[in-house]
């Protein structure tokens, strides 16, 4: 299913993808962890992007493009239009590679599709592309039916883990009264919820007060999940186990998060005194 959120048809246009992708990644049939479990038991503990080529409004942005990793806390950073947010959504199916396969913990993203949803948790930059339902509760609801939890089964769920974060009087909100940073929590926790193996975030941050902002940085360091996170902020990336630069569809450099972000601020110095 090539990717329909056409920059070219304008932002509304954008949006009502985005939103409609987001449904669907969460809706699609997903099988429920119980019966599930033991076909998660990895077929493999990385995550592997292939000989992949992709193609982005007609032009190339990936060619060849490879990587593999089994670090459980991975960073991706690089400058504006550089391919970070296309190399993501490779690892859910929310695009497909016109050349290559893309596997993760063994499952083939596209032939194995319907598997994504739980296995690979996706945080949109803006919650408004993620949000669907009228108030806070549903919305986290909506994650445990898909798992196969009965509707009152999965409003429990949804009640236990907003009393968990002390955010219980929030369940019957309507999402639309919430701040943006309010929105953001919103979205962290209807993906949460589902327990996917694969946590990705893409900008996650933007619009987090400090104090949420920190209890998101301390969830990614305790989570049993495997963390792919994308920030332009690069103080977040400290205690990672790897961080990779993607320029121009390529790999530019990838390794120790200390080594790379030098690597990365000595190009950007370079760029400044040259312009
Ligand atoms: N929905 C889309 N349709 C067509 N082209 C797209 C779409 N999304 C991104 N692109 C193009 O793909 C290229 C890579 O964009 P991408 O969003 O992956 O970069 P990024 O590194 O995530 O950027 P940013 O830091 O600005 O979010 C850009 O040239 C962009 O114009």
């Amino acid at each position: 299913m090539p990717d329909k959120g056409g920059y070219t048809l304008g932002p509304l246009f954008n949006v009502v993808a985005n939103t409609a992708v987001s449904w669907f990644s969460r809706k699609q049939k997903t099988p429920t962890l119980a019966h599930e479990a033991p076909l998660y038991a990895s077929l493999s503990d990385s995550i592997c992007i292939e000989q992949v080529d992709l193609q982005r409004a007609n032009s190339p942005l990936f060619l060849q493009l490879s990587l593999r990793w089994e670090e459980s806390r991975v960073g991706l950073i690089g400058n504006n239009g550089s391919g970070k947010s296309s190399l993501v959504r490779l690892l859910n199916g929310l695009i497909t590679p016109q050349q290559g396969r893309v596997s993760v913990f063994g499952y083939d993203t596209v032939k194995q599709a319907a598997l994504m949803p739980a296995l690979v948790g996706f945080i949109f930059q803006n919650p408004d592309h993620q949000m669907i339902f009228p108030t806070v509760a549903e919305e986290l609801a909506f994650g445990c039916e898909q798992l196969g939890q009965s509707a009152q089964q999965a409003r429990v769920s949804a009640l236990a883990l907003l009393t968990e974060q002390g955010i219980a009087s929030w369940a019957d909100r309507p999402v639309t009264q919430l701040s943006e940073g309010q929105k953001q929590r919103v979205c962290i926790l209807s993906v949460l919820i589902m327990k996917p193996r694969l946590l990705i975030l893409d900008e996650p941050f933007s619009s987090l007060d400090l104090p949420t902002r920190r209890q998101l940085l301390a969830l990614i360091h305790s989570t049993d999940m495997h963390v792919l996170l994308i920030s332009h902020d690069l103080s977040v990336y400290a205690d990672f186990d790897r961080l990779i630069w993607v320029d121009e569809g390529q790999i530019k450099a990838d390794g120790a998060p200390d080594d790379v972000i030098r690597t990365y601020l000595a190009a950007i110095d370079k760029l400044s005194v040259s312009l």
